[in-house]
């Protein structure tokens, strides 16, 4: 079954060593099999080898943030996708399969269990399910997830008041003309996901940066806070991403107040003001409670609301996503915005990928994305709405009654350069890209890394760059009557966003290069860890601080105790916080954080700055190979609004961009199949 020139135990340790895997992988794996090697009737090493592989393979495969093992796509001949292979599996794929749903530490779901399978699901540690393997506890949360969502969008709210379609319309008066080219009509899809958020207990509202999620759930609050008192939430995955939201709304209220203005006879202008404009993030909502991966609101205790939206909800991974639907009150409805293009959960899942992954159109589609909806619901959205959407009617509609896609952007008008580029990159379309970066748009820059014995000329070029977009904030920092918002502000305009953590072109590599770059042209003086102006990011939750990962501050003086007291001025870090209030820390007092002239992109979601320098490494290892994708570089781009700088190779970016992210899950299957 395994031909190996070790034992399966001694491989795992030369992995280990290797960093193949990691230590928490090998010890998985030998817990589980010890596990194993007692429940097993009749002890069969070669079971045994087998079983200790397979459940190494499973860890490691959760540490890349899949949700389970597809067993068709191991590869027998070199399991661990090792340079030369150290062991094989000598049995084909279905035979692997039967063997490993014979195993008492296996199990199978009760209504797909094999005639000679013994395990029913429930009780064993790993499970097999339509030809994955899964954790028990993943498999929980994904089946379940996709129990809840389902459940959700078959939901429907029957019969319509004739009122609130007259304020749709209102809300959405253009009648939109034909498209003079292809003579196909041009459907307003915000009106349609209103109306689809209106009627369904679950929407989810997707679309790149600036297609108007904001505007459209903010018409949509305002549409349902016409007629009923609804407990209304807004949450989203980081302290970051809430407080944009809260001003997105606030804003977008602005915007709607003056439209809705000529309207005054007919609408109640006034409870806009019931559209809630704070959000928290989801930790909060759900209630952390201290040293425990538990919160306070759960199935059991499910949270007071009636209507719950999520903004950014690529972000939030496939546990926490299952913790959320757990404590959704059984009336209440669920809106999800976010992009399905960007980058992935930092934790195992791709949620919000896996619900859209139904409208993926087919190759012979000149769309990328295709609706699929009911015919029942086509037509009743074609009513409430005045489209035709019949030509969207599907047989096998899944969940996609609910789906909402964005999909053009009022952010990136029309040959905008960064929404160009952002296109060609997230279609992996490489002679598209190569196109757009030699057009000459204005807001697109190249610097190409020019490595020799005596430095690299490229990064030099960035590094000077950086400093005369950050001496802006650093001079103002150094008056003392400069309003610590106003600094973080012109701070904000500017960020170098890293692909990797570690190394010369990592955030490590480049916070240090900005740093003495800095010190050189007398902006900062870093002689103490603490010095003015500073940037902090946070790296854990506090909630007594009121700090989360993410949250980026400065370290500024405080200049209001200075003015109070008289003294000599004591530095404090500065957090703009979700009601733009200032929140203001003692340095000494901060959890773990790090310095941020340059994050990761990663940490970058949720946020938008108006110039971004993208940094890709030079000879990126084959792991770092892995984790530049198309999604990575998307999401750099889009947090650019006026000007976007890549310090790269044509061919590393290329890579990226033709790599899409692959995360292995049976939640896309259970939610449209
Ligand atoms: N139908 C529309 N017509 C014209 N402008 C619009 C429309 N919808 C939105 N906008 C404008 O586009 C901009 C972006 O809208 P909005 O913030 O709602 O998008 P978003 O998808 O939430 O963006 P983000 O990705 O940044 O969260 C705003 O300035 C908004 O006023």
């Amino acid at each position: 079954m395994i031909q190996s020139k070790q034992s399966i135990k001694a491989l795992l340790k030369s992995w280990e060593t290797e960093r193949l895997i990691t230590p928490l992988d090998r010890h998985f794996a030998l817990e589980l099999a010890e596990f194993h090697r007692q429940q097993l009737d009749q002890h069969n090493e070669s079971h045994n080898e087998l079983f200790l592989l397979i459940c190494a393979l499973l860890s490691h495969q959760l540490s890349q943030q899949h949700t389970c093992l597809p067993i068709e796509q191991i590869s027998l001949n070199n399991p661990m996708n090792e340079q030369e292979p150290q062991c094989r599996i000598t049995c084909s794929h279905d035979e692997l399969m039967t063997l490993l749903s014979q195993f008492s530490a296996i199990g199978v779901p009760q209504d797909s269990v094999p005639q000679n399978s013994l395990q029913e699901s429930s009780s064993t540690p790993l499970v097999l399910d339509q030809g994955s393997l899964y954790l028990q506890r993943y498999y929980q949360f994904e089946t379940q997830v996709a129990d809840k969502l389902r459940y959700l969008a078959q939901d429907e709210v029957q019969g319509l008041p004739t009122a609130t379609q007259e304020t749709l319309n209102i809300l959405f008066p253009h009648n939109l003309p034909k498209n003079a080219a292809t003579e196909s009509p041009v459907y307003d899809w915000q009106k349609i996901a209103t109306a689809t958020a209106f009627t369904k207990r679950l929407a989810v509202i997707t679309g790149g940066p600036g297609t108007g999620k904001t505007t459209t759930v903010t018409k949509l609050l305002f549409l349902m806070t016409q007629k009923a008192d609804l407990t209304i939430k807004l949450v989203a995955p980081t302290g970051k991403a809430a407080a944009r939201l809260s001003e997105s709304i606030k804003a977008s209220k602005v915007r709607l107040k003056s439209e809705l203005a000529p309207f005054a006879d007919k609408i109640d202008i006034n409870s806009l003001s019931r559209v809630p404009e704070e959000a928290s993030t989801l930790h909060r909502l759900l209630g952390v409670i201290p040293n425990s991966p538990q919160f306070r609101h759960h199935k059991d205790n499910p949270l007071r609301l009636d209507l719950l939206v999520v903004d950014e909800a690529s972000m939030v991974d496939l546990p926490m996503m299952h913790k959320l639907l757990s404590a959704l009150p059984s009336h209440a409805r669920l809106i999800l915005l976010g992009d399905q293009d960007q980058l992935a959960s930092v934790e195992a899942g791709a949620v919000l990928a896996d619900i859209c992954a139904g409208l993926k159109a087919d190759k012979s589609q000149s769309e990328k994305w295709q609706m699929r909806y009911s015919a029942a619901y086509a037509q009743r959205l074609s009513q409430l709405t005045g489209h035709d959407l019949s030509g969207f009617i599907s047989a096998s509609p899944g969940i996609g009654d609910s789906l909402c896609m964005l999909m053009h952007s009022h952010r990136f008008k029309g040959d905008a350069g960064i929404g160009q580029l952002a296109g060609a990159v997230n279609n992996s379309d490489k002679s598209r890209i190569m196109e757009v970066w030699q057009s000459g748009y204005d807001e697109l820059h190249w610097i190409e890394h020019q490595k020799t014995s005596t430095g690299n000329a490229g990064l030099e070029q960035l590094l000077t760059q950086s400093v005369s977009h950050y001496s802006a904030y650093l001079e103002m920092a150094k008056d003392p009557q400069s309003d610590p918002l106003d600094i973080i502000e012109c701070y904000n305009e500017f960020r170098i966003l890293c692909a990797m953590r570690a190394g010369e072109y990592g955030v490590d590599g480049i916070n240090q290069g900005v740093k003495d770059a800095l010190k050189q042209a007398k902006l900062i003086s870093p002689e103490h860890e603490f010095y003015p102006g500073r940037p902090v990011i946070i790296q854990s939750n506090d909630y007594n601080l009121g700090l989360f990962n993410g949250d980026i501050g400065l370290i500024l003086p405080d200049s209001a105790h200075q003015q109070a007291t008289g003294a000599v001025p004591r530095l404090m870090a500065h957090f703009i916080q979700a009601d733009g209030s200032i929140l203001k820390v003692l340095p000494a007092r901060l959890p773990s954080h790090d310095t941020c002239f340059a994050m990761t992109v990663h940490k970058s979601q949720g946020s938008e700055f108006s110039k971004v320098a993208m940094v890709l490494p030079l000879w990126p290892s084959q792991a770092q190979k892995q984790l530049l994708t198309k999604e990575l570089v998307y999401t750099a781009i889009t947090r650019a609004k006026h000007q976007f700088t890549c310090l790269g190779s044509q061919t590393v970016f290329e890579q990226a961009s033709l790599q899409a992210t692959k995360r292995s899950s049976g939640l896309a299957r259970r939610l449209w199949n």
